[in-house]
């Protein structure tokens, strides 16, 4: 079954695009985060707090590896973090799996995050130089995973709607 799956960077639009894609195609969408939550019966936070990163890490693997095996075409909003750990970059060159990299500037992704860091907990607790500079460092370190996606889509100075056409082009 066809999977299409979006990541990038926290703030990037996968949740926002995912969701508007999925009303657009009418193919279901999954949040892995959310399929977290509910699975743990957790926030992502209380996740963190409770059981630290590296657990999280585990059940982040385990639940996208659970998503891809369903019998079901998806739409899958991966988490910020996701393809940097357990491997799973390499999930994103399967065969029925239509990765697509949603590429945001450091700008973009401070602008669309600094007034909405509370539910993420790698910056819930940074002021915003701190923010910036952390932004900066990690969006470096992680964009070798990302870029093991089979597609890239530019989402600076895009609107929701110009993204999910760009979107729609790569799948037609
Ligand atoms: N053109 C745009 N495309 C996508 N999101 C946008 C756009 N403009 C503003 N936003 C806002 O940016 C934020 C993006 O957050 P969203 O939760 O979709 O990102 P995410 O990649 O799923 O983050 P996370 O990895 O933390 O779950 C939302 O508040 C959304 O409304
Ligand atoms: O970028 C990350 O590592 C994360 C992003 C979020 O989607 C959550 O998966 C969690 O807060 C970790
Ligand atoms: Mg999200």
């Amino acid at each position: 079954m066809k999977k299409i799956v979006l990541l990038g960077y926290m703030g990037c639009g996968k949740s926002t695009i995912a969701q508007n894609l999925s009303k657009i195609t009418n193919i279901p969408f999954l949040d892995l985060d959310k399929c977290i939550e509910e699975r743990a019966n957790l926030s992502i936070n209380e996740i963190f707090e409770k059981h630290g990163e590296v657990y999280f890490r585990k059940l982040e693997h385990e639940m996208f590896v659970e998503l891809l095996q369903s019998l079901e075409n998806n739409i899958i909003g991966l988490g910020g973090g996701t393809p940097c750990y357990a491997n799973n970059h390499e999930l994103l060159k399967g065969d029925d799996v239509v990765s697509i990299y949603l590429k945001a500037s450091i700008d973009t992704l401070y602008s669309r995050l600094v007034h909405n860091k509370s539910k993420r907990p790698l910056i819930a607790n940074m002021n915003e130089e701190e923010m910036k500079e952390f932004i900066a460092k990690h969006l470096f370190d992680r964009s070798f995973y990302y870029n093991q996606a089979k597609h890239k889509v530019s989402v600076d100075d895009r609107s929701v709607e110009e993204t999910v056409q760009d979107i729609l082009e790569i799948l037609a």
